[in-house]
């Protein structure tokens, strides 16, 4: 079952846009969100909470976002904090226990002392990590069902990453619980990720089970030499190093693979680096 339908969502900028966007995020399952810098993602997030305008319809557990927002069910972690800055932990908690009708205190503060965040600390005297540790803390404790993460691993250090993920692991444990993840960390994909959508310039290219995704495509490597023997219409993407061409290719394009040619593992990252490179 899914747990959101983003469906023909557009939204354009003076030199940017998204372009019928579509896919489903599945219910109790993390979703991996990749692509290159500038390619949309955030644009999507935000249009997927309301933060943007946008054509389209996005519909979570049979309501439409777009129409009616529901912040309850709902926990973002971004870059632009909805937290006024002078606050200090306190005031936070007084202001989302105003805000949710789930808040838990006792949670919240629970998290906090594992997070190591001081309750007289300002939200503008936390670091970027801090700030993801408090969103996150906030998230849980209003008993979000559907969590909307971009980049929130991005400021964070390898131990707290991985404490991060644990955390996302604990959260799903409740099989009604649902994540978007957007990142450019794709370890972290790896360890956590059960479905990959891919947006490249504003259009969704792919959105596929983790290992689905992973045998979609094939690298394969060759001599200098031999780099113009391949079926130029199954590339997807390119490499040229010092002594050898490495190439992305649609497996299915590429069933028999000949001799001149080795395979190479097939990870996202690599993916992201060949993806749409021409030389
Ligand atoms: N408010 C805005 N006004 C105009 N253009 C914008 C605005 N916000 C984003 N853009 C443009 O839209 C494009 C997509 O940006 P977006 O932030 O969605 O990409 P992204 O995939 O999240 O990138 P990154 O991985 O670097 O965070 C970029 O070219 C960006 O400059």
């Amino acid at each position: 079952m899914n747990r959101v339908e983003i469906k023909n969502l557009n939204k354009k900028y003076s030199n940017f846009s998204l372009k019928n966007v579509t896919f489903s995020i599945p219910n109790g399952y993390v979703t991996g969100f990749i692509g290159k810098n500038g390619m949309g993602k955030t644009t999507t997030i935000k249009s997927i909470i309301s933060l943007n305008h946008y054509d389209g319809s996005v519909i979570f557990s049979n309501t439409n976002l777009h129409e009616n927002f529901d912040n309850q069910k709902i926990g973002v972690i971004m870059d632009d904090s909805f937290l006024a800055k002078d606050w200090d932990i306190t005031l936070v908690n007084k202001a989302m226990k105003v805000g949710y009708d789930n808040w838990n205190e006792e949670l919240f503060y629970s998290y906090l002392i594992r997070f190591s965040i001081n309750k007289k600390m300002k939200v503008k005297e936390l670091s970027r990590g801090m700030k993801i540790k408090l969103m996150l803390a906030i998230a849980l404790s209003h008993r979000a069902e559907l969590l909307v993460l971009d980049e929130p691993t991005s400021g964070l250090d390898p131990s707290m990453r991985e404490e991060f993920c644990e955390i996302i692991s604990e959260y799903m444990e409740d099989e009604n619980h649902t994540v978007l993840f957007s990142t450019h960390i794709t370890q972290d994909l790896e360890s956590i990720a059960d479905y990959i959508v891919f947006i490249d310039e504003g259009k969704i290219i792919l959105s596929l089970e983790k290992d689905e995704f992973l045998e979609y495509f094939k690298i394969l490597k060759c001599d200098l030499e031999h780099q113009n023997t391949i079926n130029e219409s199954a590339v997807l993407g390119k490499k040229i190093n010092q002594h050898s061409v490495e190439f992305l290719v649609r497996a299915d394009d590429m069933k028999a693979v000949s001799n001149k040619f080795i395979e190479d593992k097939v990870s996202i990252d690599r993916i992201m680096v060949l993806y749409g490179r021409k030389k």
